[in-house]
């Protein structure tokens, strides 16, 4: 059915019909924000749990207007009404619903619940037994840069971690290179509040967060188990990561700042080549020009990584500053990115906006 919106008049045609699952939530209304620029898609569904039955407009106004559908329950929903799914729900409750969608439905989760190919381990790092082992054997990891033909061939996309994919755009390259040691490697993460979702908890409330700077997850993060994960399969060899995420009292954003040390010969220049050539027809992963160190503005509200090396003191050690959007880049975004390659649209197309500066 054909409505009228701030943008115009939007109808079914050939567009991609799009269901939202937790579009009450920061990544959902991030999804929205920039679906709605997607030239290729209709917003054709929106869910939400304790806000279902409320326009969008009621819940995020700054998304009134468009002409959104009404938040529902998932039990509301009509599937046969929809092309994909983007499954932005709380880690846990998202196996049961994915595993529950008709077969033919393509899915991006943005959940930590697929991202674990080993059942056991993530039995170990989120709690409880994992409830689809089936499908969990057929789900691609979605960093993008990494795994197209993956992602290409997939029903099912687990859309990486914020941090994992903020720290492995960076250091995967250099461990295919051998040009960094897989051992002793340190991620020293922050992200922006969002991270944490809107969901109300002592731990984000003003008071707690505001004109301070906090550690969390220390020495057990379930993000550490992931990020090994995937830099096991491009070292061929385990890999152990000492990772440390802080909360940072702003809104958006995210940066890893991760000590190396070089192969025996290899410079900080080198590592810089090695990235630059491997990103060089990436239209969303950057490197800066030396002496220039990235920060989480240079990419705010964009798809956007961008990533400086920097010589250390330390005897053969680099450091390597990453930053992106954790709700972009980090989640929503990527997110798009993986469903333009899974539906054969352009990658880019609806998330080439350049970062909001400043
Ligand atoms: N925030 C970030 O930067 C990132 C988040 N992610 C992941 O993306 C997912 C969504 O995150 P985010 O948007 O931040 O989370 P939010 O807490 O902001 O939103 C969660 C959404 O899920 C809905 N929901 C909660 N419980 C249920 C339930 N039992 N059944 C159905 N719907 C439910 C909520 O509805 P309602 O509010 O109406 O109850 C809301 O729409 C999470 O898995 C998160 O870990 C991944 C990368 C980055
Ligand atoms: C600031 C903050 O709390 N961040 C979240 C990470 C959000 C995210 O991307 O992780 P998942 O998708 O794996 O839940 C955390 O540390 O758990």
């Amino acid at each position: 059915m054909a409505s009228t919106s701030i943008l115009g008049s939007t109808s079914g045609g050939s567009k991609i019909r799009v269901g939202i699952l937790g579009a009450s939530g920061y990544t959902g209304a991030e999804l929205v924000r920039m679906l709605l620029r997607h030239p290729n898609v209709e917003i054709s569904a929106l869910t939400a749990e304790r806000q279902a039955g409320k326009p969008m407009a009621e819940v995020f106004p700054h998304l009134g207007g468009y002409g959104l559908p009404d938040l529902v329950k998932i039990e509301q929903l009509k599937w046969d009404g929809l092309d994909f799914i983007f499954c932005a729900l709380p880690h846990g409750t998202t196996q049961e619903v994915i595993a529950g969608l008709p077969s033919g439905l393509k899915v991006v989760d943005l959940s930590a619940d697929f991202r674990l190919s080993d059942p056991a381990e993530y039995a170990i790092w989120y709690g409880h037994e994992h409830r689809a082992v089936d499908l969990q054997k057929e789900v691609a990891y979605g960093l993008t840069e990494f795994n197209r033909q993956g992602v290409r061939k997939a029903r099912v996309v687990a859309n990486p971690g914020c941090y994992p994919t903020c720290s492995l755009l960076p250091l995967l390259p250099l461990l295919m290179e051998n040009q960094i040691e897989p051992g002793g490697i340190i991620i020293d993460a922050k992200s922006g509040v969002s991270g944490a979702g809107r969901d109300a908890k002592q731990a984000n409330l003003f008071t707690e967060v505001s004109e301070g700077f906090n550690a969390y997850g220390v020495g057990h993060h379930r993000h550490m188990p992931e990020i090994e994960q995937e830099l096991r399969l491009a070292a061929g060899r385990p890999v152990t990561v000492s990772f440390t995420p802080h909360l940072v009292p702003m809104n958006r954003g995210m940066m890893a700042t991760i000590y190396v040390r070089m192969a025996d010969g290899v410079t900080a220049d080198d590592l810089r080549a090695t990235l630059a050539a491997r990103y060089a027809d990436e239209p969303f992963v950057g490197v800066t020009p030396a002496g220039v160190v990235p920060a989480t503005r240079h990419v705010r509200a964009s798809n956007h990584n961008l990533i400086g090396v920097v010589a250390d003191r330390t005897p053969r050690g680099a450091i390597i500053v990453s930053v992106i959007d954790n709700l972009v880049k980090g989640a929503s975004g990527q997110a798009i990115q993986n469903m333009n390659v899974m539906m054969g649209l352009g990658e880019t197309t609806g998330i080439d906006q350049a970062p909001l500066f400043p």
